[in-house]
């Protein structure tokens, strides 16, 4: 089974305005309200392309009803703890630029974390856990940690996506994948990565540092993905983003479904950046029908 673990759900408030002007009142031309959070777009995708998985991590309020019960209503297979205050609301506003102001999130008791980590007692050989996100302010920064280790000893696969010493904490572990962005990859070595060759060097540090895959998304530049034997650099297809909110997420899902289906990495590399392109040609996620369609332009070239 698939289990998507995300410690800091929201609301994504969508909101497309003119131009903004800063001190005046400014009107929304439309506005959308979605499930956020990188383990749970992780789990709506996989369950738009058939894949079965089970959302987990902490809601509350009356906004975590709103999350819990539209994953319910997709069909989305869902186990999260709850919280007393509410889950965060984000804000991505399209004024032109994409820009966004993620919220810190909701206070986490001890109690709540410690039925997590029961609940990730309960995983086993044969599992995989897509670990997500930020966490909450208020939670230890060892979480991630603590939450691998349980895993590795139950012998559950993990999925990486965060940043910074989130991340660095557990490439020890060997996680079966990460998902940086060219930006979370500059933050991690502290320097800027430039294009696909510094991708690919610094990418191949974090395969060195215990990553079994890693892909490094260059959002219009494409993506990377290096493992111990190959680096492959894909291009993307030419198109109009729409919203790239859930881009990353996309990519994780697409690559485990059709590695879960293929075997084949470079396949599922291909299906994950076709689904990453997908999603930022979209408002909101990809679709199977829009990742086919675009299949076909994602150009995959061996990078030694
Ligand atoms: N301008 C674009 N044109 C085509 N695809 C895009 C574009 N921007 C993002 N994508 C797709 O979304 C993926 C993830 O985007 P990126 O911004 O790098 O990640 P994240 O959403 O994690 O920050 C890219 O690898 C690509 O597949
Ligand atoms: O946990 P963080 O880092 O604040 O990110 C949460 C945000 O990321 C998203 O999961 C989108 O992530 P990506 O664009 O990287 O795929 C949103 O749904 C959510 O608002």
């Amino acid at each position: 089974m698939i289990y998507t673990l995300t410690l800091n759900p929201s609301v994504d408030y969508i909101v497309e305005t003119g131009e903004i002007v800063l001190g005046t009142l400014n009107r929304t031309s439309h506005e959308t309200k979605l499930p956020g959070g990188k383990g749970i777009n992780v789990s709506r995708v996989l369950r738009s392309l058939g894949v079965e998985s089970k959302a987990t991590g902490f809601l509350g309020g009356f906004t975590g009803k709103y999350v819990e019960e539209f994953l319910n209503r997709e069909g989305v297979y869902t186990g999260f703890v709850k919280v007393e205050e509410d889950t965060r609301i984000n804000i991505k506003l399209k004024a032109g630029k994409e820009t966004e102001i993620n919220a810190r999130g909701p206070e986490i008791s001890f109690l709540a974390i410690g039925l997590l980590k029961e609940q990730m007692q309960q995983l086993g050989k044969g599992d995989f856990l897509i670990l997500a996100g930020s966490i909450p302010s208020s939670m230890p920064q060892t979480i991630y940690q603590d939450i691998v280790q349980v895993c590795k000893g139950t012998g559950a696969e993990v999925i990486i996506d965060a940043e910074g010493d989130l991340l660095k904490t557990v490439l020890g572990y060997q996680p079966f994948l990460i998902k940086p962005n060219h930006h979370e990859l500059g933050q991690f070595f502290d320097r800027e990565i430039s294009g696909v060759a510094d991708a690919i060097q610094y990418g191949k540090k974090l395969v060195e540092a215990g990553a079994k895959n890693v892909i490094v998304s260059l959002a219009e530049k494409g993506a990377v993905y290096i493992n111990e034997t190959d680096a492959f650099h894909a291009s993307v297809p030419q198109g109009e983003v729409k919203s790239s909110v859930g881009a990353g997420d996309s990519m994780v899902a697409g690559f485990l479904a059709q590695y879960l289906k293929t075997g084949d990495t470079k396949e599922a590399f291909r299906f994950s950046v076709a689904s990453g392109s997908a999603t930022a040609f979209s408002i909101g996620l990809c679709t199977p029908e829009k990742i086919e369609t675009l299949l076909p332009e994602v150009k995959i070239q061996d990078y030694q």
